[in-house]
């Protein structure tokens, strides 16, 4: 399996660690997909649509044979399979999967934007992130992320 990528996921209904759990067990139990590292778990704020319960959310890496798409399309059997109701867009959800990464690649299209485009707004995809990937570098950048971020580097809001 070469190819390699990152998945956040996060969740904040019900058991949510449960929730996180079998998701985790479920990508696992892939045969295209081998589980190589899981952060921590993060208790987060909800940003987006802020009237609702906080967050539990991990990133994932992986190894795995499947094409982006493909790998998209696991993703989210996993979350109907998990009960992911969208009943309101940005609101509450059983379990959430985003692919960060997938290799070094950039993919523009309707079903799917690699890097995911809201990776460095998001402290609960950054930290656990680079708990797992501390060197990652996102694809066209010039700098590891944790050096280019201005976000992490405290200067967010400072002119
Ligand atoms: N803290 C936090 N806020 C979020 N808002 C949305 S939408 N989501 C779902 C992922 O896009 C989250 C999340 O996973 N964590």
């Amino acid at each position: 399996m070469r190819n390699k990528a990152y998945i956040s996921l996060g969740s904040n209904i019900g058991n949510r660690v449960e929730y996180l759990h079998e998701a985790v067990r479920m990508l696992d139990g892939q045969e295209k997909i081998k589980l190589v590292s899981i952060s921590s778990i993060y208790e987060t704020d909800p940003v987006g649509y802020v009237e609702q319960d906080p967050f539990l959310n991990i990133v994932l890496e992986v190894r795995t044979s499947l094409s982006p798409l493909d790998l998209l399309h696991v993703c989210q059997s996993v979350e109907n399979e998990l009960g992911r109701k969208r009943v309101i867009r940005w609101g509450p959800r059983t379990i959430d999967l985003d692919i960060l990464l997938y290799n070094h690649e950039n993919i523009e299209s309707e079903k799917l934007n690699i890097p995911h485009p809201r990776i460095e707004e998001r402290a609960f995809v950054m930290i656990p992130l680079l708990e797992i990937a501390p060197t990652i570098q996102l694809p066209n950048k010039s700098m590891p992320l944790i050096e280019s971020n201005e976000f992490l580097q405290g200067k967010e809001g400072v002119r």
